[in-house]
C-alpha cells in the first residue's frame, strides 16, 4: 500500500500546469512500492510516473534524479524526471517534494530465468563502469548504520538471533573495505525494481538508495534476491542462476583477486543486512510513514545458508 499521500484530482491538474504536457486523461494510485507515494498517470496518451517523496528531502531527491539522468546518458534505461518550464526536476504538492518520470514499459518478474539474471549482472557491471566518476553519494546504511541498528534491537531478539546478529557485525570487520574497488552502486536491485518485456530487460526502477560504495554490496544484493529458489522455502541459491549473473556482470567488468576472495563475505553480510533492516522496522516501524513490513525470517534462513558456507568456486 504506498498512496500514502491521496492527490485529488485538482491539485495534480494545478501540479501538471508547470509542465505543457497537455490533459491529464486519467489517474490510478500504485499499490506496489514500500516508501514513496506513486500514482499512473495518462497525459495526452503518454503513461508518466508521478511520485511524491515522503522522506526524502527536495536536495536528496534531486541528487537521485540527476544519478537516472546520468544513467540514461549512458545508455542505461532507467526512468528519468522531466523538467517543468523552469527546469526543476522535483515541485512541491501537499508540502511534499514530488516529481514526474517517465513510464518504463514491461513488468518484474517474481520467477527469473537464468537469462534475466544474467542480464541484471550485465546492467550492474555497466552502471559500475560508467558512474564512476558520478559525484560521490555518501551511503547512510553501510556499516555505522549496521552497527547502530544491531544495539537497537539486540536484547528484542532471542539468544540465537542475538548470536547471528553477532556474526553479522563480525563479518563487516574482515572485509577488506578500503582495498575494494567501488563505484555508484544501487543498493536495492531487487526483482521487483526491473521490468522486462519478451525477456528482455526494459529499465530499473527505485535508485533512492544510491550511494558511492564497494561494487560487491550490489552484486551481493542481487544475487541474494535474484539467484534464490523462493519457492522451495529452503532459500536456497539457484546455481545457473548464480552462474549466469555472476558471467553476465563479467563480461563487462571481471573481478579483481580480492573482489573473489570476499564475495562470499558480502552475500553473508548483505543477507544479514536485509535480516537486520526487516526487523528494525518490524521494531521501529518508522513514525508517519507507511512502510509495508516485509519477512525478516526470509532473509534470515538467507544468512544461515550463506554462514554454513566456507568457499566459494566463482
Ligand atoms: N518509471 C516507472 N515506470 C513504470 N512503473 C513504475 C515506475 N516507477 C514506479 N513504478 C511502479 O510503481 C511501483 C512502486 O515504485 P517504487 O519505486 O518501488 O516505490 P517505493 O519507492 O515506494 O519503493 C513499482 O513496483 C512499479 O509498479
Ligand atoms: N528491497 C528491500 C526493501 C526496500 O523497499 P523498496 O520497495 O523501496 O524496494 C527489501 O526487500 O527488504
Amino acid at each position: 500500500m504506498s498512496v500514502i499521500t491521496s492527490i485529488t484530482e485538482g491539485e495534480l491538474t494545478d501540479f501538471l500546469s508547470a509542465y505543457n504536457l497537455g490533459e491529464l486523461q486519467s489517474y490510478q494510485g500504485i499499490t506496489e512500492g514500500t516508501v514513496n507515494t506513486n500514482y499512473l498517470l495518462n497525459i495526452n496518451h503518454q503513461k508518466y510516473i508521478f511520485t511524491v517523496f515522503e522522506v526524502l528531502n527536495k536536495e536528496t531527491a534531486e541528487h537521485y534524479l540527476t544519478l537516472t539522468e546520468f544513467l540514461s546518458k549512458q545508455a542505461l534505461s532507467c526512468a528519468t524526471p522531466l523538467l517543468d518550464n523552469h527546469q526543476n526536476s522535483i515541485r512541491y504538492i501537499k508540502g511534499k517534494p514530488a516529481c514526474l518520470v517517465s513510464f518504463l514499459p514491461g513488468k518484474s518478474n517474481q520467477h527469473p530465468s537464468p537469462e534475466n539474471c544474467r542480464q541484471i549482472g550485465l546492467y550492474l557491471a555497466k552502471m559500475h563502469i560508467n558512474s564512476q566518476s558520478f559525484k560521490p553519494l555518501s551511503n547512510p546504511m553501510g556499516i555505522e548504520w549496521r552497527t547502530e541498528h544491531a544495539l537497537k534491537i539486540f536484547t528484542k531478539l532471542s539468544l540465537d538471533d542475538q548470536q547471528l546478529l553477532q556474526a553479522g557485525l563480525n563479518i563487516q570487520k574482515k572485509i577488506h573495505w578500503d582495498l575494494l574497488p567501488k563505484s555508484t552502486i544501487h543498493y536495492d536491485l531487487f526483482r521487483d525494481n526491473a521490468f522486462f518485456e519478451k525477456d528482455q530487460l526494459t529499465g530499473v526502477i527505485d535508485f533512492y538508495y544510491a550511494c558511492f560504495d564497494v561494487m560487491l554490496l550490489d552484486l551481493a544484493i542481487a544475487i541474494n534476491d535474484w539467484c534464490t529458489n523462493w519457492q522451495d522455502k529452503k532459500f536456497n541459491i539457484s546455481p545457473v542462476h548464480f552462474r549466469a549473473l555472476l558471467n553476465g556482470y563479467q563480461t563487462i567488468r571481471p573481478f579483481e583477486t580480492l573482489e573473489q576472495q570476499e564475495l562470499l563475505l558480502f552475500l553473508q553480510l548483505m543477507s544479514f543486512h536485509f535480516w537486520l533492516t526487516r526487523t528494525v522496522n518490524q521494531h521501529f516501524p518508522p513514525i508517519g510513514e507507511s512502510i509495508t513490513l516485509k519477512d525478516p525470517n526470509e532473509f534470515k534462513k538467507i544468512f544461515k545458508n550463506w554462514l554454513s558456507i566456507t568457499s566459494l568456486k566463482i
